[in-house]
């Protein structure tokens, strides 16, 4: 996790030019949901997030385009290979303590082969720069994951997120440690029948601190 994170914070540290070789507009214009960027831009008024990502599809693995994964750091490509098949098996754990939760008896029936054996899964990685103006800005605008389950990797003492839960938006502290944090995705509430609820969530930016994650964002 270490080297995952100094490798991403060492690409995005990178001038513009250089993260632009990866960049999710194709030509300079056309958009597409893979690479470095931010959103779409859809019209002049649009907002943007105040943060920058590399989103990329790393399973299965034979649908990667390599081509949009950062060559610089040399550790970034394999360092998130073996970050995504860890992830493999934290994502089964929790789904089948999921399942038992919800007294399901056959447990990989109920939630882990809903992802079945070609599941997609989507790295994003996340950088939030300090903002001079944080009460102006929204590092991630309110949102809940359209997954079955969300692994957040967490950098060490890095805040920001917050969590609503009946109107009122809660801190999610930060760690002294890299931390994992596992998001329940829409389509687990809907699996479930609202058993397990995915929370709205958004990250709010700071004025001294930058903040930096990774979302592995399954099914
Ligand atoms: O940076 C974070 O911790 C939140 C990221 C997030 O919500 C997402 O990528 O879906
Ligand atoms: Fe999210």
């Amino acid at each position: 996790m270490d080297e995952l994170m100094s490798a991403s914070k060492e690409f995005f540290r990178q001038p513009l030019q250089m993260k632009r070789e990866f960049s999710n507009l194709n030509d300079g214009e056309q958009f597409r949901a893979e690479g470095y960027g931010n959103d779409k831009v859809r019209s002049k008024d649009q907002i943007l997030d105040w943060s920058d990502w590399i989103y990329l599809k790393v399973e299965p693995e034979d649908e990667r385009n390599l081509a949009l994964w950062p060559k610089h750091p040399s550790s970034f490509r394999d360092a998130l290979h073996e970050f995504v098949v860890r992830c493999r098996r934290v994502k089964r754990d929790v789904l089948r303590a999921m399942a038992r939760i919800a007294g399901l008896d056959d447990d990989d029936q109920h939630f882990v082969d809903q992802l079945g054996g070609r599941a997609t899964v989507h790295a994003r990685f996340n950088y939030y720069p300090p903002c001079p103006r944080p009460d102006l800005v929204m590092g991630i605008k309110p949102h809940s994951d359209g997954t079955v389950i969300t692994v957040l990797l967490v950098a060490r003492g890095a805040d920001g997120l917050q969590v609503l839960r009946y109107g009122v938006w809660y801190s999610v502290p930060s760690s002294s440690t890299h931390a994992l944090l596992i998001n329940v995705g829409e389509s687990t509430e809907v699996m479930s029948n609202g058993m397990f609820r995915s929370p709205v969530h958004r990250v709010v930016n700071s004025a001294e601190k930058e903040r930096i994650s990774l979302a592995m964002r399954s099914g």
